[in-house]
Order: C-alpha cells, then structure tokens, then sequence
C-alpha cells in the first residue's frame, strides 16, 4: 500500500549530490518490471534510497536516473513516495554511460562549487543505512573518494591491483566486498568520467573509473551485510524478512 503524500520541506540544503541508479533493466527478478519499482514493504525499492539519502545531512539534491520507458514509474515516486523534490534524468546504455550522464547533469553547479561532492548509489539496496550514508559523505569528503565494504574474509588472498587503498580496523589493502553509495570530489569524478568517455573505457561502478583515472587513494568504510543489492527474487524476500525484523519503515 503506498503512503499518503506528505508536505514537502523547502530543506534541501549541503553541497553533496545523491545519484541513484535505476538505469538496469531490473528484470533478474523475475517480475516483469524494473525491480527498483517492485514494493518492499509499502514503498518502491527505489525510494528506500531516495529517502534515506535525503535524510542526511549535508545531501542537497537528489538525481534519479532511469531508463526512458520508466519514466512514469520514477515520477510516481517523486511525487508519492519521497519528501523531496527528484531530478529525473534518463541512463545510457550501461552503468557508466549513466553516471556520466547524471554528472553531466550536474556539471554547472559542480563548476560553480554548488556541488563539492557526489555520492553514487544503487537503486537496488534499498537498506542502506542513514550512519552509513554519512559515513561515506564524511570519507570521501576527507579523502577525495570513499567506498563501503566488506572485508571478504573467505577469500585466501588479494592480488596486486584487487585492493583499495585503505579501510578500518587494520585491513589496510584487504580485499572487500564493495556496495554503494560510492562518494567522491565532485569536480574530480567528473573530469574522470569525461576522460573515460573519451577512451571508451567501461568500469564496474565509480570506484573503478576513479582508480583508472584520478590519484584519489579511494579509501573505504565499513559497509554493512544489510545493504545488499537485491538482484533475484529471493534477495526481495530476504529483504522483505530484513524490514520485518528490524522494524525498518521508509522516510
Ligand atoms: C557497484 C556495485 O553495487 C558494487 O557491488 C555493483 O558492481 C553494481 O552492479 P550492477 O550490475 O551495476 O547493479
């Protein structure tokens, strides 16, 4: 059941930008529509997100990028299932044509220094904590690029260019199971995309462009075993069962 629309607050204040990614086709799940607009406990799994971005500090916009024909999806969100007003814009091809788009979107005020900082997210892990959020802000606003991860203690060891550079509790160059929100120096990560543009090179999420084309030592936070991406249809379930259990809600 949706939730009744509330008053939208004239807050948006900070100079961070959210990106959520909604640009995939969505379909492993088997439901015939873009998972990222299948309902997780009363809200589209997109706007889980959205909302939590926007409840933390420091975040000033929100950009929701999806593909063409979801369009009339993510505006029911915006106006149904969020607090605050969404930038819509449409994806590209991949993940790193969308996120091109969704900086090139937001270049004049990264220019301007409106923007000093963009946190890249999937739609698809809807449970990612507000401490989490900010933990990256703060990371990346330290270090010029923060990921969240989790040390991949089953795997015997990492090779040479498999690690990022540094993390918490002494796991220094371990290998990690990286999720999003991927947060890095705005004007930094655009002029990477760009470059990657012009090569044609196609990463695997922000972190990996920004190693190919930036000096930032991205760095990482502790991620958490919650904010998993929801890729097939027993992830909706686990989800489903997550909510239920911790007593979450949405905005
Ligand atoms: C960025 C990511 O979530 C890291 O685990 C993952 O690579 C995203 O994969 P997708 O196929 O672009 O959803």
């Amino acid at each position: 059941m949706t939730q009744p629309r509330r008053s939208r607050p004239p807050r948006l204040h900070g100079r961070a930008a959210g990106v959520v990614l909604a640009g995939g086709s969505g379909t492993r799940v088997g439901a015939g529509i873009n998972k990222a607009f299948l309902s997780l406990a009363g809200r589209s799994i997109a706007a889980w997100g959205l909302n939590t971005l926007a409840a933390v500090e420091g975040i000033g916009l929100l950009v929701f990028v999806v593909r063409p024909e979801d369009l009339e999806h993510a505006r029911f969100v915006d106006s149904r299932e969020t607090d605050w007003p969404l930038e819509i814009i449409t994806g590209g091809e991949t993940r790193q044509e969308s996120e091109l788009f969704a900086l090139r979107h937001l270049a004049d005020r990264i220019d301007s220094g409106a923007v000093d900082t963009v946190l890249i997210h999937d739609a698809a892990r809807p449970l990612v904590s507000h401490g989490l959020v900010s933990a990256v802000l703060h990371a990346a606003r330290e270090t010029g690029g923060a990921v969240p991860g989790i040390p991949a203690d089953d795997i015997a060891a990492a090779g040479p260019g498999d690690s990022l550079a540094a993390g918490p509790d002494g796991h220094r160059g371990a290998l990690v199971r990286v999720q999003t929100p991927q947060g890095f120096h705005a004007a930094t990560i655009l002029d990477a995309y760009e470059a990657a543009a012009r090569d044609g090179f196609v990463g695997t999420d922000t972190a990996s462009c920004a190693e190919e084309y930036t000096d930032i030592p991205v760095t990482w936070v502790r991620g958490e075993e919650t904010n998993f991406k929801i890729t097939y249809a027993q992830d909706l379930l686990l989800a489903q069962d997550v909510v239920s259990a911790l007593g979450l809600r949405s905005g």
